[in-house]
Parts: structure tokens; C-alpha cells; sequence
């Protein structure tokens, strides 16, 4: 048992908030980006790449969210509305901010790394004006990625949406998301992703984002099974800790652990695991499937996105999933 209820008479099955933004992956592979020259242009940031995912399933999706008042706030725009998800909580900023940009490297499958331009960005002017109560009420569940909470306003507004959504019985995901330079200190960031994670149901997190929250309060890093019982004693009733190449486990709050392995994929890049491993494991949760299922769901989704260009872009729709899943085998976990 998860534990996550999910009220079906919601029209909405999933509503994310936070960040917009713009994907600008290198044409040129095998080099430094010192030695590129072109980029394709995709929709970026991890909760929009994460609702694109679900949309890309299936699930009637919305976003709440600010896009700059320019031409690539419109393309994000679009965007989104060509993907079928609500953007009617999407506003526009009038302020002069600009949209945040990722430049992606990929100088082997292995060696991928991000250059973000995140100087004063829209995404982060949300205002807690902007935060309707009765529009989280009318989803199943919220979504809350990290980067949201590094800078005011936005912080506030993703409070306010988290305590809407207890009100009305909305169960939240966190998806951890630390990107670090987004923050001041390391412990700006602890003290935020802390209070926040007291009042998700679901956590989902690489271990390395686990460390960087709860190091402030241990003196060493924390091992999986101390992160779960950390979050259970605060309203938590599954964590998720990723571990890359080596798999992921699940903890649930009736005491099972969930171990999880990897498809074995042709890497290209390895970023857009997360976001796609993300989507398809909320997917498969909330149409009933077992953590153990959105799990491996999760994990072939990863390796689809990670053997493709893009990130948002490469996200499977539910046929190309299933075909996934039925002529590939996911191997065991290197997890001990
Ligand atoms: N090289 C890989 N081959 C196959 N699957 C992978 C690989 N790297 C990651 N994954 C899958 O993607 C999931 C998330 O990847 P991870 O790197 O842990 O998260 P993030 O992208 O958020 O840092 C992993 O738990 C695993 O299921
Ligand atoms: O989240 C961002 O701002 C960058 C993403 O759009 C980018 O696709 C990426 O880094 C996704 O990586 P992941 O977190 O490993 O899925």
C-alpha cells in the first residue's frame, strides 16, 4: 500500500507549480561547449518537463506558473497548449524578466552538464496573488519542485499552494529538484526544502538531494532508510530516493522497501532522467498501480528520455511507453 489517496472526482488529475523555462541542448555531441555552436530550443524546467510527461500519458494536467512578456514565454505558451495543459494559472510578467535558460553539454553519454542562466527570471516573481485555492482544489494532486523555493516570491506562493492543497485534501508530490545555483547557501536551501517536505505525502529525490537537506541537521550524510523514516515521522507516506545507474528504492510508510533496477538504455544524455523517471512513476500511481510497478514505469520512461535529444520533447506517450516495456527488460538494481 502508498497510501496516497487520489479523489476521482477531481477534474483535474495533476497540477504542477514553479518553473518555465527554455532547454538549449547542444547539436554538436562528443565536444565541450566551449566547441558548440548550435542548440535546439526546447520547453525546460523540471516541473514543466514533468507535467508534459503526464500530459504525454494521458493525465488532464495544468500549470501555475509566470512567463516573461516576450517571444520565448509565448513559444512556452504554445507550448503547453498544444500538449493539451491547462495554462489558464500560467501569467505573464510585465516587470522586464527574462525567461530562465539551460544550456545543455553533452561531452560523452557520461559527462553531460548544465550552464543555467537564472538572473532575474520570471518563474520566480510567482506572487502568492497568483495562487488560486479554487483551482488546486480541482486537482487530484499537486506537484512542487525545489528551485521554487529559492528566492521570494515565489517561495511564499509555493507555500500557500501547499497549504491549499492540504486544505482541500490534494495530495502533493515534492520533487526535489536542487539545482545549486539557485541558491545563496547550503543552508538557505535546507531550511526550505525541510519545511516543505514536512508537508508533501510523496518525496522523490536522488540521494545526493536527500544529503543536501538533512545535512544540516546530521553530522553525516543520512543512509536511505533513515531519510524515509525522517520524512514518515512528518506527513509523508512514500519516499523515493533515486540512485542513477544503479537503480532507485521506495519506501512506504507501512514499513516496505521498494527496490527498483534500470533498462538498459543507449545513453546519449543522461539529464531528463529525473524529470521522465518522475512523470511516469506519478502516472502509474495514480491509476493504481503498485510503487514496485510506477517504479519500473518510472525507470523505463528514464531510459527512453535519456537515449533521445531533448528532455520535454522526449517524453513518451503511453503506447510508446507500453511498447517500451514489452520488448525491453529492466535488470536488477546495483543497490545493495
Ligand atoms: N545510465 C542510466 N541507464 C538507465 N537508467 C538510468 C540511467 N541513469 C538514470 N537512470 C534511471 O533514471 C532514474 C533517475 O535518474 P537519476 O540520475 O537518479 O535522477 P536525476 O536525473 O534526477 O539526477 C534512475 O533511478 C534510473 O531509474
Ligand atoms: O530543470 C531545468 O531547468 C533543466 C531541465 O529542463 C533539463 O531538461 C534538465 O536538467 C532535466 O534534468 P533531470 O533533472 O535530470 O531530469
Amino acid at each position: 500500500m502508498n497510501g496516497l489517496q487520489f479523489d476521482p472526482a477531481r477534474p483535474l488529475d495533476l497540477i504542477a507549480v514553479g518553473r518555465l523555462c527554455i532547454d538549449l541542448n547542444a547539436n554538436e555531441t562528443g565536444r565541450p561547449m566551449e566547441e558548440t555552436l548550435t542548440f535546439t530550443k526546447y520547453v525546460g524546467g523540471s516541473p514543466a518537463n514533468i507535467v508534459i510527461g503526464t500530459a504525454r500519458l494521458g493525465m488532464r494536467t495544468g500549470f501555475i506558473g509566470k512567463i516573461a512578456d516576450d517571444q520565448m514565454g509565448r513559444f512556452i505558451r504554445t507550448y503547453l497548449q498544444n500538449n493539451g495543459i491547462d495554462d489558464s494559472q500560467v501569467t505573464v510578467d510585465r516587470t522586464g524578466a527574462v525567461t530562465g535558460l539551460a544550456f545543455t553539454e553533452i561531452k560523452s553519454p557520461q559527462e553531460c552538464s548544465i550552464l543555467m542562466y537564472r538572473d532575474h527570471v520570471a518563474d520566480l516573481l510567482l506572487t502568492t496573488e497568483e495562487i488560486s485555492e479554487e483551482y488546486i482544489q480541482k486537482s487530484k494532486a499537486l506537484l512542487i519542485s525545489g528551485t521554487a523555493l529559492a528566492q521570494s516570491p515565489s517561495r511564499e506562493a509555493v507555500f500557500l499552494a501547499l497549504e491549499f492543497a492540504r486544505k482541500h485534501n490534494v495530495t502533493t508530490f515534492f520533487d526535489l529538484d536542487y539545482r545549486p545555483y539557485t541558491w545563496k547557501s547550503a543552508a538557505e536551501t535546507a531550511v526550505y526544502y525541510n519545511l516543505a517536505a514536512e508537508k508533501c505525502d510523496c518525496i522523490i529525490g536522488t540521494r545526493e538531494e536527500f544529503d543536501s537537506m538533512e545535512n544540516l541537521y546530521n553530522e553525516k550524510g543520512a543512509d536511505d532508510e533513515a531519510t524515509a523514516s525522517r520524512w514518515f515521522s512528518h506527513r509523508a507516506k512514500l519516499v523515493v530516493i533515486k540512485h542513477g545507474g544503479s537503480g532507485s528504492i521506495s519506501y512506504t510508510a507501512d514499513g516496505k522497501k521498494h527496490r527498483s533496477g534500470i533498462f538498459p538504455a543507449k545513453v546519449l544524455k543522461t539529464f531528463g532522467a529525473g524529470d521522465s523517471y518522475a512523470s511516469a512513476f506519478i502516472h502509474s500511481l495514480m491509476r493504481g498501480d503498485t510503487v514496485s510497478e510506477a517504479m519500473r514505469r518510472g525507470s523505463a520512461s528514464a531510459s527512453i528520455v535519456i537515449s533521445r535529444h531533448s528532455c520535454s520533447d522526449a517524453m513518451p506517450t503511453l503506447d510508446e511507453l507500453e511498447a517500451f516495456l514489452s520488448t525491453n527488460e529492466e535488470v536488477g538494481s546495483g543497490l545493495d
